[in-house]
């Protein structure tokens, strides 16, 4: 994968997916999650999986998976990557790492530094560490929520390569976020909808488009 990533999650349909990778998606994220409003079945992920087959990095995100859930997805769906997106402990998500052997992505919720110390204790489990907002208590989905946390946070961090920020990004706000956080990862589902689970094409184009603009720059 290319050093500095771009991953466009909740995709559902053939045409937004086509649109993500045209435009330069380094990884695409299909929900299965009944919960929310992007969830796909398992056959549509196997599907639109196979249409992104070598043009970008497929992940299938899960809440708190259980085996059965996970043997299922790796036999119909065969993602490149995992994304846990519920409260999987560092045991847990160790145990999914040597069940399966893939490369996988953690969620972790972020409010305050001391989050940010809880994250670090991931490093070396997972290979991918995605910081997103905490939800609001009454949110029905753990993540796709469209909230960003206190990206001052990162402002004086030096986070590795394995660290994405995540959360509330848009196409207008992710050129200061990238120079703020100096992050070289980023992740983003609602700020390219034109309303709830409804990707909308040029947002994704102009999302991608802007943040490479944003690392170009030097940041
Ligand atoms: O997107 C969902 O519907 C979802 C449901 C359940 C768990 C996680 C979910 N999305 C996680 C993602 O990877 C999002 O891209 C990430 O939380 C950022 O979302 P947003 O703030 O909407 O850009």
């Amino acid at each position: 994968m290319a050093n500095q990533l771009i991953k466009i999650c909740g995709l559902s349909t053939p045409e937004t997916l086509a649109v993500a990778v045209d435009a330069g998606a380094d990884l695409v994220g299909f929900v299965h999650f009944p919960k929310s409003p992007r969830h796909v079945s398992l056959e549509t992920a196997g599907k639109l999986m196979h249409q992104a087959d070598g043009k970008a990095k497929r992940v299938i995100l899960t809440v708190d998976p259980d085996d059965q859930l996970l043997d299922e997805i790796m036999t119909v769906a065969r993602p490149d990557l995992l994304q846990l997106h519920g409260s999987e402990t560092i045991e847990r998500t160790k145990e999914i790492k040597t069940r399966y052997n893939i490369p996988l992505i953690k969620a972790l919720g972020v409010a305050t530094a001391h989050d940010l110390v809880q994250a670090q204790k991931f490093e070396g489990i997972a290979d991918l560490l995605l910081l997103d907002a905490k939800p609001a208590p009454t949110s029905e989905i753990p993540g796709g929520n469209g909230i960003p946390f206190d990206w001052e946070l990162l402002a004086h961090k030096s986070l590795g390569p394995q660290y994405m920020l995540s959360g509330g990004l848009t196409p207008d706000n992710i050129d200061r976020a990238i120079r703020l956080t100096h992050m070289q990862a980023v992740d983003v589902s609602s700020g390219v909808e034109s309303s709830r689970g409804i990707k909308d094409i040029d947002k994704i184009q102009t999302f991608i488009a802007n943040a490479r603009a944003a690392w170009r720059s030097g940041v």
